[in-house]
Order: C-alpha cells, then structure tokens, then sequence
C-alpha cells in the first residue's frame, strides 16, 4: 500500500523565538512549565506561529502574551536563524529573530520565572537540545 503524505511527513510545529540582548550583554530568558513540552528548561521567549502569521506578528503576540513587553520590530522581519529539530516526541522549526527594541518591564505573565542572564553564563543543557547553535552564536558574538 502507498503510504500518504501524511505518514511521510511528520507535522513540524512552526516556532517563533525571540532573543532579547539588553545592553549590558543579558539576554531575556524564561523557564518551561513543568507540563509543557521540554518543561522545566530554560528557553528564550516565543510560541508557535498561528494561521496566516508572519515571524513579527508571532512575536508580537506572544512576547505580549508571556512577558508583557511591547515589540518595535519591522514588520518583514527576518529570522537571524533558521533550526529544525526532532525531539522524538516532537518536531520544531524553530524560527529565530534578535529583537532591536521594545518597551515595558518584562514580568513572567503565565507564573512563570524570567530573568536577564548574562549570554556568557547561559549554559545549553538547561535549554532544548535545539538551542544550542543559538546559544553558541550568542556568546561568539558578545565574547
Ligand atoms: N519559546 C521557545 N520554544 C522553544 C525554544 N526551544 C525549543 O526547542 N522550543 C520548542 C519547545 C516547544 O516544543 C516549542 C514552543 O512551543 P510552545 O508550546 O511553548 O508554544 P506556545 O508558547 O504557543 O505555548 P502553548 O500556548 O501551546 O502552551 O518550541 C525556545 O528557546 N523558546
Ligand atoms: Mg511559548
């Protein structure tokens, strides 16, 4: 029997991940709930794409959502870096963009930790396996 598309190509959750550097070199990370996918880690704010979005719509949306603060990205914005992974119970595109400005105090709006971290103290195995080329782009460019 032919199998379908559907069973060749497992569903990729298209991800929208935004790294915020302030400027004294800190980046903006949040903790995963215990329930979520990959909970518990440390992950950069960010959430899936929904229906017709742009990676700036995406952003938008959930960085008000999660972390209260108010983007000034343009509108076409384009991603900084491009990651799939497959985590075996999951496949992500992560979708990745440095966030110029924003305005408001971040505050974990879902209950959950946020905090600066410096880029050069990030250590990859608090975050998802696929974070790790995000994280070594970080610390080579802020070195
Ligand atoms: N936000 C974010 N997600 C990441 C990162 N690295 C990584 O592998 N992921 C994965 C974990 C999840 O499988 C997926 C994000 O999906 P999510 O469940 O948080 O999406 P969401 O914010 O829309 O949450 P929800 O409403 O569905 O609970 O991407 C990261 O740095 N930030
Ligand atoms: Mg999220």
């Amino acid at each position: 029997m032919t199998a379908t598309a559907s069973e060749l190509t497992p569903t990729v959750v298209r991800v929208a991940v935004g790294v915020l550097v302030n400027d004294q070199r800190q980046v903006l990370i949040a903790r995963r709930a215990a329930h979520q996918h990959q909970g518990g880690r440390w992950e950069f704010p960010g959430g899936k794409i929904e229906g017709r979005e742009n990676l700036a719509e995406a952003l938008t949306r959930e960085f008000a959502e999660e972390v209260g603060l108010v983007l000034d990205i343009p509108a076409d914005l384009a991603p900084w870096q491009v990651i799939e992974h497959d985590y075996g119970d999951k496949r992500v595109c992560l979708e990745v963009a440095q966030i110029g400005a924003y305005s408001g105090q971040p505050e974990g709006r879902e209950g959950q930790e946020v905090r600066w971290m410096p880029v050069q103290a990030l250590n990859p195995e608090e975050f998802p396996a696929a974070n790790i080329s995000i994280i070594e782009a970080l610390q080579a460019d802020c070195a």
